[in-house]
């Protein structure tokens, strides 16, 4: 038997990618390597939105989490073609709704299938070719399918996942858990605190998304706990540099300008602390995160706060 995976797929797709920060970069070059036409939209760019919306059969978001909702106004008043699918890469939340990307992609185009695309990726290591894995969801099996062959290659493996909005808040969350890690790192404490507050950084996850509705199972797949341990452990991310800066003292305002770019933690600790509050989930790791960001605690205040929590069982 040939198990020789065929890579990619024989009919070339057009994608318009919006947003061409560096992960919309880094995915381009992706489907490009597979022979597929890329489109960029930014908005200091030269193309127009209209040009890139209306040839492309794939539509992928990669703007980061202020720039969706009025992105997609502008997408849906030029309108899609019928048949174009639509991919979000964005991880956090609206400000404004608490929504996901993908749940405001979803409500403005109700009519046709969005993919959510997530996992442990950090944008320079596949830039660099190496190795990585991802996952693609979403409610229609046929368009994540299509999304999955345009992207895989011998070295960019991609599941497909019936959990769009779990897949999307594993990737969401890590972000507030990657600003804790790089405190824990940046004050040096150690392999077995890293292990903890990993450990129970799941368990906080797990216990929102699936309050939000999310299946618990997929925040142990590659977009949850696989997202989680890539984050957390690389001083790539831009989230766990922010924890280790402010860990050796820096301000956020200090911080967020020479960060190559968006590091999305920062708002979504801001929205999920919100939406914690009036559905009454708690949190405990994401309101020490929270309340280091408005600089009201040290981070060496917020390990003592969460050292200091009363006693349970696991
Ligand atoms: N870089 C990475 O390794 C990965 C990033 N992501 C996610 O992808 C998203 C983008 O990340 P990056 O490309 O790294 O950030 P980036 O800061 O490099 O790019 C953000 C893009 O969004 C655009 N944008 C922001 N506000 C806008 C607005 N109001 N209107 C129009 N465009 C707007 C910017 O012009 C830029 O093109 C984030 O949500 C991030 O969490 C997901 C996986 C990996
Ligand atoms: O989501 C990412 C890797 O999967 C990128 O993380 P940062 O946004 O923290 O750089």
């Amino acid at each position: 038997m040939d198990n020789t995976p065929t890579f990619p797929p024989t009919k070339p797709q057009t994608l318009g990618i919006l947003g061409a920060g560096v992960w919309g970069r880094t995915l381009g070059q992706l489907v490009s390597q597979n022979g597929h036409r890329v489109e960029y939209w930014s908005r200091r760019g030269d193309r127009s939105l209209e040009e890139v919306v209306t040839g492309a059969d794939i539509l992928l978001s990669a703007v980061s989490m202020k720039g969706v909702a009025p992105v997609l106004s502008q997408v849906k008043a030029i309108g899609p073609g019928a048949d174009t699918i639509i991919v979000t890469a964005t991880k956090g939340l609206d400000p404004q709704t608490t929504c996901t990307a993908a749940q405001l992609w979803q409500r403005a185009f109700s009519d046709r299938p969005v993919v959510v695309l997530a996992g442990p990726n950090l944008s320079k290591e596949i830039q660099q070719g190496l190795p990585a894995a991802t996952v693609v969801a979403s409610h229609d099996e046929i368009a994540a399918t299509l999304v999955q062959e345009v992207f895989s290659s011998s070295n960019f493996r991609v599941y497909t996942n019936p959990d769009p909005l779990g897949v999307e808040l594993g990737g969401t969350l890590k972000n507030v858990m990657a600003i804790a890690s790089g405190v824990c790192d940046g004050l040096q404490l150690g392999t077995n605190a890293k292990a903890a507050l990993l450990t129970r950084g799941l368990t906080e996850i797990i216990r929102i998304g699936t309050h939000w509705g999310a299946q618990m199972e997929t925040f142990y797949g590659l977009s949850g706990l696989g997202d989680l341990l890539a984050t957390c452990n690389s001083p790539l991310s831009r989230n766990y540099q922010v924890g280790y800066q402010l860990a050796q003292g820096k301000t956020l305002a200090e911080i967020l300008p020479n960060l190559e770019g968006t590091a999305e933690g920062v708002n979504t600790t801001q929205v999920l602390i919100q939406r914690a509050k009036t559905l009454e989930i708690s949190v405990p790791i994401s309101y020490q995160v929270h309340q280091l960001l408005e600089g009201q605690i040290t981070p060496k205040d917020a390990v003592e706060a969460l050292m200091l929590r009363d006693i349970k069982p696991e």
